[in-house]
């Protein structure tokens, strides 16, 4: 087999921030980073090559407008499946099939994970808070679950049960009552019977067989036998994170969860076998973005090699190779510090720092999610540990979080004030509405503070109604 041809950075103190730019765009969520199928694909369906976002736009309209017809035609032409209208929805009792079907094993582990996660986003909940200024007034701040929510799962390259459980427990941890799941129609999605187990093990009951960004535009404008949410959440391809980003506002979204990428910074004490796995594990998500970052250059070579023989033996070999070829790098920065600067230039979805000191490095670091030491490896966070993984991509950790419990719940405050603590106020609140020439706002203040009557219309008395006298007839 040809040796694995892995780009290589190395940056210097002129040209860091070019490169570190070059290599940023790169995995942006709306870089024309999809696959040669991919952009054949959109081709084929558009008959002209249009950027990702120009498709997700068209797709998302066409679905807001036409409905229905619009998921099925895209359905058709985008996971070559011809679904009647009434086969988009899984029906309840297939779901409860796939759970009597599954093995008990799998079964128990859903469960376990399910408790972690339910157990940590449970706990980070906030609370109602309250401020009482005795006589004067009182602030609240209160939080409710949404009403409706739909979650995104993917499904193009595999099927991922454990995202089911990332989304839906926080979800679930909030308080949310109404869930509704869309997977892509295929073996990897809402045809898959773990997933299908997973959903009737999490009490979710409305599961949709459409993918991509016609999913998510379904979930957002609402079509015939779909009705629409509050929020959609969930990770997924460059279709599915551009679709989120153009149906914001008519609907919430949860960060931009695109193709997976890890960063993996290491000294001269890592091991170079675990480091490779880290990469390797990332990258069989195909697409999936896998850098290094080192300032002990012999780590290079000896990962390069670990690499190599990993991958002539895994299952996904060929995908994961082939994901680290296009989208992968080794970067060596000049020292620590620079190592840094590159880390925090692409903020990257998962940072797993493996040197001496992590705990110092990650002080200095943003990133969606942190990873620290040789014996925390992504794939914890990714299965097991509690927080959600799915995480903003494509450098958006910058300026947003992971999913977590609270992105589910609203926050509304609520406020009341006595005559007395009104007076204390009135001043202030009037001398800047008149400044901002809102006088309307200054006299809403300024009449009640000087008013000393009764504060509320008395209430009215009762209109004397006439007895009713039987008659006899
Ligand atoms: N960030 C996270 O939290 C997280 C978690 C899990 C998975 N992921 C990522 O999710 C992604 C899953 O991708 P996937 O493709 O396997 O599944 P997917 O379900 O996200 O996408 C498949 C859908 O994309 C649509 N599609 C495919 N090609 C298209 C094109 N050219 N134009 C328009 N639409 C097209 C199809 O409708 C198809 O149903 C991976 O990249 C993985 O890394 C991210
Ligand atoms: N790494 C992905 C994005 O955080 C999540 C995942 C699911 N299964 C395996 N990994
Ligand atoms: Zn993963």
């Amino acid at each position: 087999m040809a040796s694995l041809k892995v780009r290589r950075i190395d940056l210097t103190a002129n040209n860091a921030a070019q490169q570190l730019a070059k290599l940023r765009d790169q995995f942006r969520i709306d870089a024309e980073v999809t696959t040669p199928q991919s952009k054949k694909l959109t081709q084929a369906v558009f008959g002209e090559a249009l950027a990702p976002a120009k498709a997700v736009e068209r797709i998302c309209t066409d679905v807001r407008d036409k409905g229905l017809e619009a998921v099925l035609h895209y359905t058709e032409l985008f996971d070559k499946v011809k679904l009647k209208p009434d086969a988009i929805r899984v029906k309840e009792s297939e779901l409860a099939e796939a759970h009597a079907a599954a093995e008990p094993e799998y079964l128990d582990v859903l469960r376990r994970i399910r408790y972690n996660i339910d157990s940590f986003q449970s706990g980070l909940l906030h609370r109602d808070a309250e401020l009482r200024v005795s006589g004067s007034h009182e602030l609240h701040l209160r939080y409710r679950p949404l009403n409706r929510v739909g979650v995104y799962c993917p499904g193009g390259a595999a099927a991922y049960p454990s995202t089911l459980l990332m989304t839906v427990c926080p979800a679930q941890a909030a308080g949310v009552k109404d869930i509704a799941v869309t997977m892509p129609p295929k073996d990897t999605g809402a045809y898959n019977r773990d997933m299908l187990a997973a959903c009737h093990e999490l009490g979710v009951k409305e599961v949709y067989r459409i993918g991509g960004a016609q999913a998510i535009a379904a979930l957002a404008y609402g079509t015939e036998g779909i009705p629409g949410v509050d929020m959609v959440v969930g990770p997924g391809n460059q279709f599915v994170a551009l679709a989120k980003k153009f149906v914001y506002g008519t609907v919430a979204v949860d960060c931009l969860a695109g193709p997976s990428e890890v960063v993996v910074v290491a000294d001269d004490s890592a091991h170079p076998n675990y480091v490779a796995l880290d990469l390797i594990a990332q990258a069989e998500h195909s697409p999936g973005v896998s850098i290094l970052v080192t300032w002990y250059e012999p780590l290079l070579d000896e990962v390069k090699e670990a690499l190599e023989k990993r991958l002539a033996k895994l299952g996904r070999g060929d995908l994961a190779r082939e994901s680290l070829e296009r989208f992968g790098a080794f970067v060596l920065a000049p020292d620590k510090q620079t190592a840094m600067e590159c880390v925090n230039e692409m903020a990257p979805e998962h940072l797993h720092i493996q040197t001496r000191d992590p705990d110092a490095f990650a002080e200095e670091v943003d990133a969606g999610a942190i990873f620290l030491g040789p014996f925390t490896p992504v794939a914890l966070g990714d299965y097991a540990a509690g927080p959600s993984h799915v995480l903003p991509t494509g450098g958006t950790a910058r300026f947003s979080s992971g999913l977590s419990a609270n992105d589910f719940r609203k926050r509304t405050s609520i406020m009341r004030f006595t005559r007395n603590g009104l007076r204390d106020f009135a001043e202030d609140v009037a001398f800047l509405a008149n400044k901002e020439g809102l006088t309307a706002h200054a006299l809403s203040v300024e009449q009640r503070a000087n008013d000393s009557g009764p504060a509320a219309r008395p209430k009215p008395k009762p209109e004397k109604v006439a007895p009713v006298v039987a008659t006899k007839k």
